[in-house]
């Protein structure tokens, strides 16, 4: 039961809804159990010559108000129950969701989206059948199997019913056991489950690359590997369940048959009336549904147990990344940012993605970040916004330590442009003013006009209404590109940070994007990272990383001179600005 523990707040919660539900499945259980006591008494009557054409009315309208009364009730629990297991269904997916949003970017490196999904759709399913239909039968089941034996001992004959019931414990021995097995099997499922959706997402997202490699062909037969096997392992549980069945159906025809050969014997020799044959085998009748039910709640229960311990695993996950008990938030931010010797490692690597890295960055000022691919300068980046903690140096902005300022007030203090551009299936306006109903259209159109792709967006026949499509697939790489930094300029951050923005632009626009940013990065701190020169070229002061390792420093000209790396990634470019003109 402790695997159901996250839930014992929305159980404690809807306890009422639980318990009036199952009084309400008693009723219709007591109401079930009245039939066999009505035709008893009417097959006795019958065959005594007592009923008149008058009785045979009253007979029916006791059954027609049984039958209502059960409709009723039926309804009752139903929406008690069942309505109940819905809303659980519904907040255990926020719960979900609300922790994904909540854990490390670190988390998601090592976890895929299509397994998460997974957890998403049928574990919490799962768990919903296990806390509704599974609450319904074990009740159903313990109530009419104990109301049923005992009234068939009570009224009709011991002896028989001990007879009748003989079959049944290798019933519930094998149903035990097959619960493990159908367990098992079921995680399997879960888990091919997960392969398969992993495939779908990632295939569908990666539909462009996939197309212009022209790998349909490969992937729909990756697909169908995965698909065979979510198949195959689902018919291991339906051959499980096939064998169930029929099995069940096999003992409780045994019981019937130990009815007809010793109660026939029993009405013959007039030990019991014809009325008490009749309604004992009603009450044998009302028993197969429990017998066939334990089966299922078991299955139901571990199911949900299962995918419950899945849900947990998630649940329980911390995240790596959270406020320190000392942390405050930051106020009246100058900008001034500090590294003072900082070496990182990302989690599970064993290259150091920075080494004994040091860097000043008064307020106010523009960096230009440059180097090699790989040479560590996003994870300056990350290392700032705090998306990864560092093992050896400090980071600083305004003299605090990042351990020491919420991670709340850090990040709206940061506006990163990543190298992505990730745009959400949304409006334009939407993407830029990014979850914040609150800012004016006029506060759009400024900072697009900042980005330069004001133009662009009026000549879309919706202007800034258009529609993205997912990740933006309806925009060039440039206008994405520049969707995204308006997206960082309308925070008014005090820090800037431009992670390779501007590589899909061409230098004419990336001159008039920079021209535009120099009004709005007065106030600011900016870092501008970069593989072109012409990006950087008018920074204050621009750096040099290598392997992790920062090895030039200076301004632009300071650095040409030096005739080191900057150098040579200069005259690279020269080069090739002067092959492309020809
Ligand atoms: N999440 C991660 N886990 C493990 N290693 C990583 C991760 N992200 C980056 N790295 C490694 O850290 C090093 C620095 O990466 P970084 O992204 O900072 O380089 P970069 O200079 O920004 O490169 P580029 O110019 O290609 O964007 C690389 O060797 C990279 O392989």
């Amino acid at each position: 039961m402790s695997t159901f523990r996250a839930l014992k707040p929305f159980i404690i919660k809807n306890k009422w809804y639980y318990i009036l539900g199952i009084l309400w499945l008693l009723f219709v259980d007591g109401l079930q159990l009245l039939i066999p006591e009505v035709l008893r008494h009417f097959t006795d009557r019958l065959s005594a010559n007592q009923l008149a054409i008058g009785d045979l009315f009253m007979y029916s309208l006791y059954l027609v108000l049984i039958g209502v009364g059960i409709a009723f009730f039926r309804f009752l629990w139903r929406i008690y129950i069942m309505g109940t297991s819905r809303k659980l269904e519904y907040e255990l997916r926020n719960m979900l969701f609300s922790h994904l949003q909540s854990l490390s970017s670190n988390y998601y490196n090592h976890h895929k989206t299509g397994d998460l999904m997974a957890h998403a759709t049928n574990d919490i399913n799962a768990v919903r059948m296990a806390l509704g239909p599974g609450i319904v039968m074990v009740t159903d089941a313990v109530f009419m199997t104990v109301i049923a034996i005992s009234m068939m001992a009570l009224t009709t004959d011991v002896r028989l019913t001990v007879f009748a019931l003989l079959p049944l414990p290798f019933l519930a021995i094998t149903i035990a056991k097959m619960g493990k097995v159908i367990n098992h099997r079921f995680k399997s499922v879960q888990e091919a489950f997960s392969f398969m959706t992993d495939t779908v997402q990632e295939n569908l997202a990666g539909i462009r690359v996939v197309k212009s490699f022209v790998q349909e062909d490969a992937e729909i037969h990756k697909f169908q590997e995965k698909n065979q096997l979510h198949f195959d392992r689902n018919m291991n549980l339906v051959k499980l369940f096939g064998l169930f069945h029929p099995f069940v159906q096999f003992i409780s025809s045994l019981s019937f048959l130990i009815v007809i050969f010793y109660g026939g014997r029993l009405v013959i020799y007039g030990d019991i009336s014809l009325g008490d044959f009749i309604a004992f085998n009603t009450y044998l009748g009302l028993l197969i549904w429990p017998m066939m039910a334990m089966g299922w709640v078991i299955n139901i229960l571990q199911r949900g147990a299962a995918s419950m311990e899945r849900i947990n695993k998630i649940l329980n996950s911390k995240p790596e990344i959270t406020d320190q008990p000392q942390a405050q938030p930051l106020e009246f931010v100058q900008g001034k940012i500090v590294f003072d010797r900082v070496s990182f490692k990302y989690p599970k690597s064993d290259e150091y993605a920075l080494r004994d890295f040091s860097l000043t960055i008064d307020s106010g000022k523009k960096i230009g970040i440059i180097g090699r691919t790989g040479s560590g300068k996003t994870t300056i980046a990350s290392l700032l916004l705090r998306l990864y903690d560092i093992d050896e140096g400090k980071i600083l902005i305004d003299n605090r330590p990042l351990a020491d300022i919420t991670l709340k007030s850090l990040r709206d203090t940061i506006g990163y442009v990543d190298q992505d551009s990730f745009l959400f299936s949304t409006s334009i306006s939407e993407n830029i003013a990014f979850g914040k109903d609150s800012y004016l259209q006029e506060k759009v159109v400024h900072v697009a006009k900042i980005a330069q792709v004001h133009n662009n967006i009026m000549d879309f026949p919706k202007q800034y209404e258009t529609f993205v499509g997912e990740r933006g697939v309806t925009l060039s790489g440039g206008q994405k590109q520049r969707i995204s930094m308006a997206r960082a300029l309308i925070k008014d951050p005090k820090i800037l940070i431009l992670d390779d923005s501007l590589s899909a632009v061409d230098t004419d626009t990336e001159e008039k994007i920079l021209a535009g940013l120099a009004e709005e990065m007065k106030e600011k701190t900016s870092l501008v990272i970069a593989h072109r020169i012409s990006t950087i070229k008018d920074c204050d002061e621009i750096i040099v990383l290598d392997e992790g390792k920062l090895v030039e420093q200076g301004t632009h000209d300071q650095l040409v001179k030096k005739k080191g790396l900057y150098y040579e990634l200069y005259q690279k470019q020269l080069l090739e600005e002067k092959l492309a003109e020809e």
